[in-house]
């Protein structure tokens, strides 16, 4: 008799009703979100609105006040140091200017995760840095030092980085930034190729609306801590609500304010004629 093999959940991670302040700022409310396992999901939004903390919550690197972040059906607000350490070797994080040690090769770079936790031999240590710098075209530049490469190639060095370990789920927080047309092209196109060869789950949160919706599977829209809009590029960018059209259409003015939350002009400047406020 031969074994069926059992589905994998659908859902790689989730946020459930998570709600997580800064002290007394609340920063997301009650927000439920899902990566859908072998996808690559957006998450986008106004600076400011949270999408780094929904990293930063995912990686266990941050604790919900209330709700559940699961990974691979886990609770990692319920687990010990050993089952977060567990959890976030299964994820490569990719962080926001996520700089390369200056004072080391292309190749020390990206051996030095395998190097921290892994006990393989130098001649595994070269195969697996040398294969890594292939799938981000650079194996060639394994002797440069940071200093020798361009942003863009560092941007790959960082990605090669990344995935070192094998990981389930990448985040890469702007992994777009600073990049011109064609190193932004090459970066998206990648993050695409390494999710689908090596059966990845991608979450990327970015700036650049045309690039993320041509490369995402799934997209989400967080807006002043809430989840504004979620689903394929096409659903989102028919969504009607409002702050969705202001986002995907780029528009200036809209439900997102231009200023940070504050005290009023009158109360900094004192009663300005005409009544301004
Ligand atoms: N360590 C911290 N302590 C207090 N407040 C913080 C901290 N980190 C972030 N914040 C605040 O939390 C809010 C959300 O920040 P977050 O970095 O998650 O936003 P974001 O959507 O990633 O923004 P951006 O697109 O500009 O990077 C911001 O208002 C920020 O000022």
């Amino acid at each position: 008799m031969s074994l069926a093999p059992v589905p994998l959940p659908p859902l790689l991670a989730e946020l459930r009703q998570v709600t997580f302040s800064y002290a007394d700022r609340v920063i997301l409310r009650n927000i439920t979100l899902a990566l859908p396992r072998g996808k690559v999901t957006a998450l986008m939004g106004a600076s400011g609105g949270g999408k780094t903390t929904v990293l930063r919550l995912l990686g266990g690197l941050q604790k919900a006040d209330s709700g559940q972040v699961l990974f691979d059906g886990q609770d990692m607000g319920r687990m010990d140091a050993r089952g977060l350490y567990a959890a976030r070797r299964r994820m490569g994080m990719l962080f926001q200017f996520g700089a390369l040690f200056t004072d080391l090769s292309v190749f020390e770079n990206v051996a030095f995760a395998l190097r921290e936790h892994t006990d393989l031999s130098e001649a595994l240590i070269r195969d697996v840095v040398l294969m890594k710098l292939h799938a981000v075209g650079l194996r060639a530049a394994r002797d440069l030092m940071p200093a020798q490469i361009s942003g863009g190639m560092a941007r790959r060095v960082a990605l090669a980085r990344a995935i070192v370990l094998d990981p389930e789920l990448v985040m890469y927080d702007e992994p777009f930034a600073g990049l011109d047309p064609i190193a932004l092209g090459t970066a998206a196109q990648l993050i695409r190729q390494l999710n689908d060869a090596m059966g990845l789950t991608s979450i990327v949160v970015s700036h650049d609306l045309d690039e993320t919706f041509r490369l995402a599977d799934h997209v989400i829209i967080l807006g002043a801590g809430v989840v504004a809009a979620q689903g394929s590029p096409e659903q989102v960018r028919a969504n009607p609500d409002p702050l969705v059209q202001q986002f995907v259409n780029a528009l200036p003015t809209g439900p997102v304010p231009f200023h940070y939350p504050g005290p009023g002009l009158a109360e900094d400047f004192g009663p300005v004629a005409g009544g301004a406020r």
